[in-house]
């Protein structure tokens, strides 16, 4: 991408504005994905259109979320904008489920994903999952590595658990700051998201299993008789098989379900 673009559009950190502009990577992403026409394709945060002009030349049409007014004046100019249906919106409080209506199939989202809201977008996006195909994004490389993240490693949190317990995730490439423009400070990773077709997890309810997450990791360090004390006698942890003595970081989501699910039926005799 030319450095003239950038003297028309200065980069706004407040929405995270690092453009790609690396073409290497670009191409590869576009494969990764694997666009087909027909398929209802959404891009968060278009900026710039690295994505969405390679993207537009293999669709018909593609859904674009972005909340930089001045961005979509941008990309009013460009040849491809009639294939565009723009929302010019927050993505975190857009409702992704309307999409699924435009042609009754699985939405499939996209985006290199502005690193100040990725985490909260990732975990807004959940609410939506029965109508989504799959999660393509460009996410900061700690927040990547937390997705993926197994009991008893330095990553593994909250967010591992309630991305896990949604959907199979998949490293699929790697970025460097140069492949940026500002260069930020971070490295990233191109994920892939696919919701589970049949979870190997189950709860009820899943307020109570991030409850129980967040109160468990409020001290990772802490053992599990005293970070969940207020919710589970030693006994109760003993009953369902889970050793009182293990630190939140090496309980794993399966054992999360269950206490979910104890506390679940727990209230519903109540
Ligand atoms: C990291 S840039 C990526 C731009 C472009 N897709 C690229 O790869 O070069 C993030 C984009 O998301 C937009 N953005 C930031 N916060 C947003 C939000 N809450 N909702 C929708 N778009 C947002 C930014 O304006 C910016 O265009």
């Amino acid at each position: 991408m030319s450095i003239k673009i950038f003297k028309k559009h200065f980069p706004l950190k407040k929405y995270g504005q690092n453009f790609l502009i690396n073409k290497n990577i670009v191409d590869n992403i576009i494969k990764k994905i694997h666009p087909e026409i027909g398929q209802t394709l959404v891009e968060i945060g278009p900026g710039l259109a690295a994505l969405t002009e390679p993207m537009c030349q293999l669709l018909d049409q593609l859904f674009v979320i972005e909340v930089d007014y001045n961005l979509l004046l941008l990309l009013k100019q460009k040849s491809f904008y009639s294939k565009l249906v723009v929302f010019c919106q927050d993505a975190l409080t857009f409702n992704f489920t309307q999409l699924f209506y435009k042609k009754n199939q699985l939405i499939r989202i996209f985006g290199n994903l502005p690193y100040n809201i990725s985490t909260s977008l990732i975990l807004f996006l959940f609410k939506h999952i029965q109508v989504i195909q799959d999660m393509n994004f460009m996410l900061q490389k700690e927040v990547a590595e937390r997705l993926i993240a197994l009991p008893g490693n330095k990553s593994y949190g909250r967010l591992s658990i309630i991305s896990q317990y949604y959907c199979d995730i998949k490293i699929l490439l790697n970025a460097i700051p140069e492949d940026f423009y500002p260069i930020p400070k971070v490295h990233s990773i191109f994920v892939k998201l696919i919701p589970h077709n049949i979870s190997p997890y189950f709860v009820y309810d899943i307020n109570i299993l991030s409850l129980v997450t967040n109160k468990s990791f409020q001290n990772r360090r802490k053992i599990l008789r005293h970070s969940l004390k207020d919710l589970f006698s030693e006994t109760i942890l003993v009953q369902l098989d889970i050793n009182p003595k293990l630190r939140a970081e090496n309980v794993s989501i399966l054992q999360y379900c269950q206490l979910a699910n104890y506390l679940y039926k727990k209230n519903l005799k109540k």
